[in-house]
C-alpha cells in the first residue's frame, strides 16, 4: 500500500472512531431511558430485585458516560459500554428478567458488538455470550441461575440467534469492505487530482497548496524557504526536431533527475508545460542556488536519449528566497523575473548570479 493510501486509511479509521463514539453516546443515552423506564415499571410491579438490578446498570452507564466526558478516552468508553451490556445480558439470561423474556434482549448484542469491535473480537464475544446462555439453559440448577426455559424456547432462541448473528456478521463485513473500497477509490482520485500524469510529480494545484502551508510556517515560526523555477531551454525545438514523444520522454527523465537530486522534504512540481518548480523548505537563497546549479550541471551532463538519438537538453532557472519577499505572489514573480534574466543572458544558467556562487 502506498504511503499516501496508508495515510488516507488512517484518516478514515480516525473518522470512523469519532463517528462510533458519537453513536455510542447516543446509544448510551437511549439505554438510560430504557433502563430507567423498565426499572420503574418493575418497581411498581413489585419486582423489586429486578428494578434494583436495572437501576445498578443505569448507574454504571451514567458512570461510563461521565468518565468518557471527563477523559475523552474513546477506547475505554467502548470497552466500558460493551462490558456493561455483556453484564446486563448475562444478568437477564440468568434471571429471566420479567416473565422469562430476558434472553430476548440478546438480539441487540450481535449488531452492537460487530459495530463497536472488530469482526474477530465480535465473534469471540458473541460466542462467549451464547456459550453462557447454553450453560444457563442446560443447567438451571446452578446457584446463579434463577430462570428455567422450555425446550422449545431454547431451540428457537438458539436457531434465531445464530441466524441473526450470521446475518449481522455478513452485513458488517460487507459494510467494512465497501468502506475500504470507497477509501481506496477516494485516495486514488485525490492522488490523481494532485499529480501530473506525465511526470508523476506534484501538479500546480498541489504545489500551490504546499507553498501556502510553507508560507504559514514561515510567518508562524520564521522557517525560511526558497523556490527554484526551471524551464527547459528551446524545448520547442526538441518537439519539432525529434517529435512529441521525444519531448515527453525528456520531461519524464528530467523529472526523475530532479527528484534524485532533491531532499525528501523538498517538493518538485510540474508548474506548466516545460516549466518546473522546486519548493525547498528550510533552505537559504545560497543553498537553493547551489542546488539549482547542481541540477543544471546534472542536466547538462545527462544523456537524454530517444530512439537511439541523443537529445540536446539544458535548463535555465530563477531562484528566490522568501526572505527577499513579502508574500508568495512576490516570491513567484521574482523567481520568474530571475528565470527570464537567465534566459536573456544566454540560457543554460541560473539567476541571480552571486559572487560566491
Ligand atoms: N512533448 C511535450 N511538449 C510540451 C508539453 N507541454 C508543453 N510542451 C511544449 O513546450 C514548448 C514550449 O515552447 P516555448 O514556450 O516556445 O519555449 P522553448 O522552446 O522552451 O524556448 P525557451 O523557453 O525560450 O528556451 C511548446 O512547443 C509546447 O508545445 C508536453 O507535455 N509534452
Amino acid at each position: 500500500m502506498s504511503e499516501f493510501r496508508q495515510t488516507r486509511f488512517e484518516a478514515a479509521r480516525a473518522d470512523e472512531e469519532v463517528r462510533v463514539a458519537r453513536v455510542l453516546t447516543g446509544l448510551s443515552v437511549a439505554a438510560l431511558f430504557f433502563l430507567a423506564g423498565i426499572s420503574i415499571k418493575s418497581w411498581f410491579s413489585d419486582h423489586t430485585g429486578h428494578a434494583l438490578a436495572l437501576a445498578l446498570f443505569f448507574l454504571l452507564v451514567v458512570l461510563n458516560l461521565l468518565v468518557f466526558w471527563r477523559t475523552g478516552n474513546r477506547g475505554r468508553n467502548k470497552t466500558g459500554m460493551l462490558t456493561i451490556v455483556a453484564g446486563l445480558f448475562i444478568y437477564l439470561v440468568a434471571s429471566g428478567g420479567e416473565s422469562n423474556t430476558g434472553p430476548l434482549w440478546l438480539y441487540v448484542f450481535p449488531p452492537l458488538v460487530f459495530y463497536l469491535t472488530s469482526l474477530r473480537t465480535g465473534t469471540i464475544l458473541l460466542l462467549a455470550c451464547l456459550f453462557f446462555t447454553a450453560v444457563v439453559f442446560r443447567f438451571p440448577g446452578l446457584p446463579f441461575v434463577f430462570a428455567e426455559y422450555g425446550g422449545n424456547f431454547q431451540l428457537r432462541f438458539f436457531a434465531t440467534m445464530l441466524f441473526s448473528s450470521l446475518f449481522c456478521y455478513v452485513l458488517e463485513a460487507s459494510r467494512r469492505n465497501a468502506r475500504n473500497d470507497l477509501v481506496t477509490l477516494a485516495a486514488s482520485y485525490e492522488q490523481a487530482a494532485r499529480t501530473d500524469e506525465l511526470t508523476g510529480l506534484a501538479n500546480r494545484r498541489d504545489m500551490q497548496h504546499r507553498m501556502d502551508n510553507e508560507f504559514s510556517r514561515y510567518q508562524r515560526a520564521g522557517h525560511h524557504f526558497s523556490v527554484v523555477l526551471m524551464d527547459l531551454d528551446h524545448f520547442k525545438r526538441i518537439n519539432d526536431d525529434f517529435g512529441h514523444d521525444a519531448g515527453d520522454e525528456v520531461l519524464q527523465q528530467f523529472a526523475w533527475l530532479m527528484q534524485s537530486l532533491c531532499r525528501q522534504s523538498d517538493l518538485a512540481a510540474r508548474w506548466g508545460g516545460e516549466e518546473f518548480l522546486l519548493l525547498l523548505p528550510d533552505t537559504s537563497l545560497l543553498q537553493a542556488l547551489t542546488l539549482a546549479e547542481r541540477l543544471r550541471d546534472a542536466v547538462e551532463g545527462h544523456e537524454f536519449v530517444h530512439d537511439g538519438q541523443r537529445l540536446p537538453v539544458t535548463i535555465s532557472a530563477g531562484v528566490c528566497s522568501i526572505s527577499q519577499c513579502n508574500n508568495l505572489d512576490e516570491l513567484l514573480r521574482q523567481a520568474d523575473q530571475n528565470l527570464y534574466e537567465a534566459k536573456e543572458a544566454g540560457r543554460n544558467r541560473i539567476a541571480p548570479r552571486v559572487r560566491s556562487h
